[in-house]
């Protein structure tokens, strides 16, 4: 087993492997195994500086899933935000619960959150291997602290913010154009206010061939955009075979999600993904998602008018009772 140098940053559930002390992860109940991935280049590649209609609407409608370059995040702020992340992951376990006050949170063993970034209970759910940072950009100048990480880490991201809400509107005009949405309604439907950013960590894990870093999902979002160190984990689903989604350095990786699926009266996918875990490495990944205005509804012939709000009540709900997200099915309408 390779050895992890410092167990202390580790939530304790993530360090019973290695110290033999033993804590109910949950993962007794289903030993699948994780079903191999292939590696695959064919991901769609889109230039920001030229970008191409018609290849965008093929990568959304066949992917869900795209690759942008030349979107001009400078490299230089895509590198210090991870060597920053890096470092605030490794202080240990209960000094990031007290460095990370409202409205940031730091959370671990689920993506499944509150709308406050505290994580939802876990229930029967499996524990996934990862630990966070929520970050809501609208708030984030009111986070006052005087660690100088912190301060800097701020400073940071908001700057990384702002890049991102300028890349993801972009790219959702193009998308609106390519669907023909009203471009009244279609302004409602991504709100740079809403953005958040999630810092993730994945933990060494032992056991990599029985929990996953994140389990399969679907993002709830508009879209997602996810920067990722040269570590794979990343797998997506594309005609139900998983594709290892390679690091490939200062690419971003466009995800379409289930609001987006619904805008677009389901041409285009909420993609299924999952995250791996290994025993060798940690991985970091830094992930900007975008949702409605608030009180905007979603008109589709596909399902009944919502808004953000109600779906992500819904899914609330679904975590608490069921354990799992149910998704864009509560909201489909018959025939
Ligand atoms: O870390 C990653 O590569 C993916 C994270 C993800 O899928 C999510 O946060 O929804
Ligand atoms: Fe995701």
């Amino acid at each position: 087993m390779s050895e992890v140098r410092n167990l202390k940053s580790y939530p304790p559930v993530f360090r019973q492997q290695y110290t033999g002390i033993q804590q109910n992860t949950g993962l007794d109940d289903t030993p699948t195994q994780i079903q191999e991935a292939v590696d695959d280049d064919a991901i769609p590649v889109l230039d920001f500086q030229c970008l191409n209609l018609g290849k965008l609407r093929e990568a959304c409608e066949d992917w869900g899933f795209f690759r942008l370059v030349n979107h001009g995040v400078p490299l230089t702020l895509m590198s210090q935000l991870r060597d920053h992340a890096r470092n605030l992951f490794s202080h240990t376990f209960e000094s990031k619960q007290e460095l990370f006050t409202k409205p940031l949170s730091y959370f671990w063993g689920t993506t499944a959150l509150t709308p406050t970034g505290a994580a939802l209970s876990i229930g029967s759910q499996n524990i996934n291997w990862v630990e966070g940072f929520n970050i809501p950009l609208s708030q984030l100048s009111q986070f006052q602290n005087e660690n100088e990480t912190l301060v800097s880490f701020r400073i940071l991201l908001e700057e990384y913010g702002s890049h991102l809400a300028r890349l993801a509107t972009a790219i959702f005009g193009a998308m609106a154009e390519n669907l023909h949405l009203d471009p009244e309604l279609s302004k409602t439907y991504i709100s740079e206010s809403t953005g958040f950013v999630r810092v993730y960590r994945y933990p060494q894990c032992s056991m990599e061939n029985e929990a996953w870093g994140i389990n399969v999902h679907t993002d709830s979002s508009v879209l997602s955009v996810l920067n990722q160190d040269q570590v794979a984990g990343l797998q997506v689903l594309k005609d139900d075979n998983w594709l290892q989604v390679k690091p490939i350095p200062d690419t971003l990786i466009f995800n379409l999600g289930d609001m987006m699926q619904a805008i677009s009266d389901d041409k285009y996918k909420s993609v299924k993904h999952r995250v791996k875990s290994n025993k060798e490495k940690e991985r970091f990944s830094i992930c900007y998602f975008v949702f409605p205005a608030e009180g905007s509804v979603i008109q589709s012939s596909k399902y009944r008018p919502f808004t953000y709000s109600d779906f992500q009540a819904q899914v609330q709900q679904d975590v608490k009772t069921l354990g799992f997200k149910v998704g864009l099915e509560r909201f489909r309408v018959a025939g």
